[in-house]
């Protein structure tokens, strides 16, 4: 039997792949083999020996400590694209709802009650300080093309806007699916000297830590709109209050709020609700649950972020996978290891990816218990070796 544990609220079609497989505990008592988790930080999270894959249903993983996985030998998962859509819609509303002011403008209008039969001469009266300005014609920046800035590009397109965008890294796949009409930025200063709206679609990492910065504020076009469905650390907040109160910033879009931001003027706080639609918590969470349980019943991996894709087709007979630094001589001195228990390999892959690779043999017979624990001890005692499964 096998044990997954979740954080965060999992959608139940995700859940029950795992409920009603009776080879799985779902929040069992014992040690978890499997993590499934959203946006819990687990950053102190102290990971039990078990533990051999986290999966998290979403893109970020910016709340997992990776290379402590890496080196602990497990396997984290992401769920690329599952919840691009929903985070695309999002943007897409508060592209529109911030240019004409609507939720300023809703907030006030449920305020007046207290006019009686007056209310519709109030509106009248006071509907010219609400007037916005139509996205139609207007420029936008898109920073990152990937799922979800692909997706952005292109529908902001068909609304009538001109798009320019970002990605030094882009994929091919995302180029692919990239409308040819978009404009190819050089440099991310030509983003902020030139839109009208900017929107940030990348992911937080050492590199991209407060990537929005005074620099960038410096440069920006008067009154520019940030929309940041991102990560709030994206955006270097010792700056950010100065530039919205001079109003280089015109407004401050964020799915991140906190205490300071709140306290900044022309903030549109939402509540952290880009991937928060019944399709994409669906999408995520049954992607999740089955790259997890597919790489604890056979080893394969799909979109792990920490190791390439690696798949066999499992025969069921017996598997041994060996996750590893990327170093020279690792598949010989297992297949060494393996030549003192008369046992044929009938397959085998080895990929790689920066400075880990993972090494998967299958074998023509099962090997007995005390063959088995002999196997994992020898290859467990190679320098670089993190993890060893026999399946
Ligand atoms: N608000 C929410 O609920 C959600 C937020 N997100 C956030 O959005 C981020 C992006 O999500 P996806 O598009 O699905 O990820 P993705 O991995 O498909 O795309 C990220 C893109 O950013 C590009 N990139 C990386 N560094 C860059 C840089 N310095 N400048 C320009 N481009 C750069 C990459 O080349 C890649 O094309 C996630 O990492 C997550 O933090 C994602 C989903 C939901
Ligand atoms: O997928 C992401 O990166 C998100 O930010 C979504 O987070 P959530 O799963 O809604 O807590």
């Amino acid at each position: 039997m096998l044990t997954i544990n979740t954080f965060n609220a999992i959608s139940q079609r995700g859940l029950s792949l795992i409920e009603e497989d009776l080879n799985y505990y779902l929040n069992g008592s014992g040690d978890p083999d499997g993590i499934l988790v959203r946006s819990k930080n687990l950053h102190d999270f102290e990971f039990p020996e078990s533990v051999k894959a986290i999966a998290r249903a979403g893109a970020g993983v910016n709340n997992i400590p990776i290379d402590e996985c890496t080196e602990k030998g497990i396997v984290v998962f992401n769920t690329p694209g599952a919840n691009a859509n929903a985070v695309k819609e999002l943007v897409l509303a508060n592209l529109i709802a911030s240019s004409r002011n609507l939720f300023s403008a809703v907030g006030w209008a449920q305020t007046l009650q207290e006019h009686g039969d007056d209310v519709a001469a109030v509106v009248e009266a006071k509907k010219k300080e609400f007037v916005g300005s139509e996205i139609k014609g207007k420029k936008l920046g898109v920073v990152g093309l990937g799922a979800i800035g692909v997706l952005v590009a292109n529908d902001a397109l068909a609304l009538g806007m001109d798009v320019v965008a970002y990605d030094p890294f882009i994929s091919v796949d995302a180029a692919w699916r990239l409308s040819r009409d978009v404009n190819r930025a050089m440099h991310i200063d030509e983003v902020w000297a030139e839109c009208d709206f900017v929107t940030l679609h990348i992911p937080l990492t050492d590199k991209t830590n407060r990537l929005v910065n005074g620099s960038s504020f410096n440069k920006m076009k008067e009154g520019m709109t940030i929309l940041n469905f991102s990560r709030g650390e994206l955006v270097d907040e010792s700056t950010l209050g100065q530039a919205l109160e001079s109003g280089t910033v015109g407004k401050y879009v964020t799915d991140f709020p906190n205490p300071r931001v709140l306290s900044m003027k022309n903030v549109v706080p939402v509540p952290h609700l880009g991937a928060s639609t019944v399709e994409s918590e669906e999408n995520c969470a049954v992607m999740a649950t089955k790259q997890l349980k597919t790489y604890l019943e056979t080893g394969n991996i799909k979109h792990a972020v920490n190791l390439p894709d690696v798949e066999l087709p499992y025969s069921g007979k017996m598997r041994l996978t060996v996750m590893h630094k990327n170093i020279p001589n690792m598949v010989g001195q297992i297949t060494t290891a393996l030549s003192g228990f008369a046992v044929n390999i009938a397959d085998m892959i080895n990929r790689s990816k920066a400075t880990w690779a993972y090494t998967m043999i299958d074998l023509d017979h099962v090997l007995t218990e005390e063959e088995q624990a002999g196997l994992k001890q020898k290859i467990e005692s190679i320098e670089g070796v993190v993890s060893v499964r026999l399946i």
